[in-house]
């Protein structure tokens, strides 16, 4: 390939904005008026501009900034140089923060979540260059639109200090099967997750009764975030045998979760103790989930979380999709990434619905739920545009939010102080 075939990486932005969010609630506190995200725009000296979103904790920022230093010259196809300079730029880093998890994901691999989105980047840029969508780059769509499910959250009516938000409270099952109601007749989801680990696991099984007494044709999932003990995760699982697709992350750690599936009928799903390839071993040795929630976000990219649904399909392990707060890059990348893995066993989750409409980075009309999914894009790279007044905007946002890493756990304490994020908590 001679050099003017080839598309170098000329400068990279690194961008971070806040947009608003609600007061969801999880085992470690509970969600602050802003969610941060990263926004990276790859730019070639081919006159092409790739993107990428990220975390928008401060450290990872500075991480990015950093990695994109070294990416300067690197062509975007060559994505073994991209891994290459990610990895040098990070040869000095001690690893602390950033994780975009407040309290709760441990162990996901710091290349992975610095490469992530130079990766989408560049594999955005790619599909300009070629004329071709990412999902061509990952092998070709198995599929032209893909599901994703109906995220449920324990939710306060509003941000303490401000007017009740239009979801209102939802603290008990009625609360929630509402909430279900409406989100499902707003986007047409087939499947539920709620996310548990809020209330007692008594509390939160009648809520799972509950709804699915209101929606008996829909899968439902249950995700404490490893709330409870090994004890009471067997208890849940033997109490919701036969009513959840899977039971994700009851209680901590690979052990932990390979006693609770040895005496539970349904599939163990993990976004939490298995987030890296070097937890893939034990957890196969242990056959300790059944189910991993892929996420191009800290597995390192489109085409390494495909690598992980090849293991998974190679050890005969389902894969699901996680998410976190976040905008329509991500979506646009989850989206394609889903549609080119054949074996997502799945619909993926989304945080989509608890975001204003009006707060995107991207030009509206790419991106649209019909039936709970989401038609894969046909335009070339990930198909999306940015909006760079939005872009300001939510960038000007970022700056006066005061928020500068995600701490669900303080934000809680301002209004609970004996609030213990401590799992297992029951
Ligand atoms: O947004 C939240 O509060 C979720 O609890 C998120 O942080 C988790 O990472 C996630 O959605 C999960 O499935 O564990
Ligand atoms: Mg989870």
């Amino acid at each position: 390939m001679s050099d003017t075939e080839k598309h170098r990486i000329s400068e990279v932005r690194v961008t971070p904005v806040a947009f608003r969010d609600l007061p969801l609630l999880n085992s470690v506190g509970v969600h602050e008026p802003f969610a941060l995200r990263s926004v990276v725009e790859v730019v070639t000296d081919s006159g092409l501009c790739g993107l990428g979103e990220s975390y928008g904790d401060l450290p990872h920022l500075r991480r990015l900034e950093r990695a994109g230093q070294h990416l300067v010259g690197t062509d975007v196809f060559d994505l073994n140089g991209v891994w290459r300079g990610v990895n040098e730029s990070l040869a000095a880093d001690s690893g602390v923060g950033g994780h975009g998890m407040s309290g709760m994901v441990t162990d996901s691999s710091l290349a992975d979540r610095v490469v992530s989105p130079f990766e989408v980047a560049a594999l955005d840029l790619q599909g300009k260059a070629v004329g071709r969508p990412v999902s061509d780059l990952l092998g070709g769509a198995v599929r032209d639109r893909v599901a994703y499910s109906a995220y449920l959250f324990y939710k306060w009516a509003g941000h303490p200090g401000q007017e009740d938000d239009e979801w209102g409270a939802a603290l008990d099952p009625d609360g929630l099967v509402r909430q279900a109601r409406r989100i499902i007749d707003a986007y047409g989801f087939g499947a539920i997750k709620l996310k548990g680990g809020v209330l007692p696991p008594e509390e939160e099984i009648e809520a799972v009764r509950a709804l699915r007494a209101a929606f008996p044709g829909l899968p439902l999932r249950l995700d404490p975030n490893g709330a409870w003990s090994v004890a009471s995760s067997v208890k849940v699982g033997q109490e919701l045998d036969g009513v959840v697709e899977y039971l994700e992350d009851p209680t901590p750690g690979i052990e932990g979760m390979a006693r609770v599936a040895r005496e539970v009928s349904m599939p163990l799903a993990t976004n939490m103790c298995v987030v890296a390839f070097k937890h893939l071993p034990p957890a196969v040795r242990q056959d300790a989930v059944q189910v991993v929630l892929s996420d191009h976000h800290f597995w390192g990219g489109l085409r390494r979380s495909q690598r992980l649904g090849a293991i998974c399909e190679t050890f005969g392990m389902g894969l699901s999709m996680h998410s976190n707060s976040h905008l329509g890059i991500s979506l646009a990348a989850m989206t394609h990434l889903a549609s080119a893995t054949p074996n997502l066993d799945y619909a993926c989750d989304t945080h989509w619905p608890w975001k204003d409409p009006a707060e995107d980075v991207v030009v509206p009309g790419a991106l649209t739920f019909e039936d709970g999914a989401v038609a894969v894009p046909t335009a070339p790279g990930l198909g999306v545009e940015l909006d760079r007044d939005a872009l300001a905007r939510l960038h000007e946002q970022y700056l006066t939010s005061g928020i500068r890493e995600r701490d669900d756990t303080a934000y809680m304490r301002r209004f609970r102080p004996e609030f213990d994020p401590t799992v297992p908590r029951w």
